[in-house]
């Protein structure tokens, strides 16, 4: 078994550099020093992830929570150590703090050193997995009694890390990118090894354990498994389509939908639901179930669609009707006759048990083809997107008018050639959709309204996403082009990611909600820690399909205000 203490050691050494090649190094050492069968855990925790990002498993350990937990193994009151969060505006320093004070007036740091037994990795992992199945009556003082047995048992350093890793949210700037190179260092395979190994698998933990046991054998027979899902490969805007399509010579056009991408693995009769984020929405959606069941003629297949709502003409619904489909826990039959969906499938990853994702695009689609039966009466409920290959231009942008006339997005401009790229944003997918400038940002902080919403969250400030540093930077605040209705949803979304306390009605919103934002200009701005600010931003949509990381980043940000400067 591997200490914790081991792991907070790392985390601890890890935040004082700033080299990613340093950083790998000391990802790398922890990788080595783990034993296997901890190995998968230790690279979650490493990436501040208890579960696989794919299990859909929530920790589900609010704010309010921890400091549960932190009070009653302190003997500090809830209050003081909010007041604590705002001095040190990080809950890892705050716990370190009131462990040291603890430790000191309880026993000798050293003695308490010597008769505690040390935490380990596994020991850590299993406290979180309990308290994130606690359920029901009971379930809150079950879910704070485990974390207080961690603080308890933990130095303050591991406090700190164990705080964090509650949030999920360790800081120290170790994401996926910089955990491959670590896999391939610590375990001498070759990068691109792991590379294909994470995207078939879509989880670290495993290649890692795999490289450690078996080294680039073990990485070559790892596969897609049938309820594991993989990432979704994701498009691009292009500045100038007709140059790309023209570079590919023949080009696949396929029509944009604009509703909500799903995953669907399909095993005999079972029928699993991912959404774009990976979350497991079958419960949401038993219509698409029975529609996959009826007219998917494969013992096993992993398809890749985009589902969209109708009226009753089978015409496109708003974006945000779908996503309230997604979103359904309760009186789903009865939502389901409301709203009903169309299925529109473009791609196929696995079939009857062979990885189909390094195929090029056209082989996918024959074997597509070759599963979905719809009969025309059905051609409704299910269709495999039509697809035209060409190069002609002109036939291009007839496709594009009638997709637009339809009611859809726009098109899809997909390299004929090219394999599926789990994840990848990239050339072999462009999507060519009317121009409006919005940008998808995190809620970061918010603020209660006024007057007749003063019981409602009125503005929200909004943060883009650096990938490097894996920090959101706020580039302005919302409050404008909100319904009541869209401000009741918020404020029930996000009142349960506030962190730290109110100050003035306002406080921070623990970065997990994205909203899709316009606005007259970017201007530079030394008033948000990214420099930028945005003038006259207007909300638009949430964008609950999407994760907090795959908002846009500070780059783009810094492209469009270029972009801007081009036009002047
Ligand atoms: N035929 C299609 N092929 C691929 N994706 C499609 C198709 N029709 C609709 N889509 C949707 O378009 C998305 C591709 O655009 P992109 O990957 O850039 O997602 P996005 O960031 O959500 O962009 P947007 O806001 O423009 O949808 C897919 O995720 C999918 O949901």
């Amino acid at each position: 078994m591997t200490s914790f203490r081991e792991f907070a050691e790392i985390c601890q050494a890890i935040e004082k550099i700033s080299s990613t090649i340093e950083t790998t190094n000391k990802v790398a050492d922890l990788l080595k020093n783990v034993d296997v069968e901890e190995l998968p855990l230790a690279t979650h925790f490493i990436m501040s992830e208890v579960f696989p990002a794919w299990s859909g498993k929530q920790l589900g350990i609010g704010t309010s929570l921890l400091y549960s937990s932190l009070s009653k193994a302190s003997g500090m009151s809830i209050r003081s150590i909010e007041s604590l969060i705002r001095t040190t505006g990080d809950i890892g320093e705050t716990a370190l703090l009131i462990l040291k004070e603890k430790r000191k007036n309880q026993v000798t740091f050293s003695s308490f050193l010597e008769e505690q037994p040390e935490l380990s990795i596994t020991e850590v992992y299993q406290r979180f997995k309990t308290a994130s199945e606690a359920s029901g009556k009971g379930s809150q003082e079950l879910k704070i009694k485990n974390l207080q047995f961690l603080f308890n048992s933990s130095t303050p350093r591991e406090a700190k890390y164990i705080s964090r890793l509650a949030l999920e949210e360790l800081r120290i700037g170790v994401g996926e990118g910089v955990v491959r190179d670590a896999i391939a260092r610590a375990f001498s395979v070759p990068a691109d090894k792991v590379e294909h190994a994470f995207m078939v698998t879509n989880d670290l933990g495993i290649v890692a354990a795999a490289a450690k046991k078996d080294g680039i054998e073990a990485l070559e027979s790892l596969g897609i498994e049938i309820n594991r899902p993989i990432k979704m490969m994701l498009s691009q805007i292009s500045p100038d389509i007709d140059a790309d399509i023209r570079e590919m010579k023949e080009a696949a056009i396929e029509w944009k939908f604009d509703g909500a991408r799903v995953q669907i693995h399909k095993s005999g009769n079972s029928v699993t639901l991912f959404s774009r984020k990976l979350e497991n929405v079958t419960n949401s959606l038993p219509d698409l179930v029975g529609i996959v069941r009826k007219h998917v003629k494969a013992e096993s297949a992993i398809l890749d669609g985009e589902a969209v709502a109708v009226d009753e003409n089978g015409k496109p619904r708003a974006f945000q009707e779908i996503l309230k489909r997604f979103r359904r826990k309760y009186d789903v039959e009865e939502k389901a006759l409301g709203i009903p969906i169309q299925l529109n499938l473009f791609d196929i990853m696995y079939l009857n048990g062979k990885t189909l994702i390094d195929l090029p695009l056209v082989e996918r689609r024959k074997a597509l083809e070759s599963c979905v039966e719809s009969s025309v009466e059905d051609s409704k409920s299910i269709s495999v997107d039509e697809q035209v290959i060409t190069g002609d231009l002109e036939l291009v942008e007839k496709i594009y008018r009638e997709a637009l006339n339809a009611g859809h997005e726009g098109v899809m401009v997909k390299n004929p050639n090219s394999t599926y790229s789990p994840g990848k944003r990239g050339k072999n997918w462009l999507k060519k959709k009317p121009l409006m400038e919005t940008l998808d940002l995190v809620v970061v902080g918010a603020e209660w309204g006024y007057g007749r919403r003063a019981n409602l969250i009125g503005s929200y400030s909004v943060a883009c996403y650096d990938p490097e540093t894996m920090r959101f930077m706020q580039v302005g605040k919302v409050g404008t082009g909100l319904t009541d209705e869209q401000l009741k949803e918020l404020t029930e979304m996000l009142s349960g990611l506030m962190e730290g306390g109110e100050a003035g009605g306002v406080f921070a919103i623990r970065p997990k909600v994205v909203l899709e934002i316009a606005f007259e200009e970017i201007q530079k701005s030394p008033n948000y820690d990214s420099g930028f600010a945005l003038r006259f931003p207007r909300f638009i949509r949430i964008r609950d399909d999407k994760a907090p990381e795959e908002a846009d980043t500070i780059q783009r940000i810094g492209r469009v205000y270029g972009q801007q400067l081009k036009r002047l």
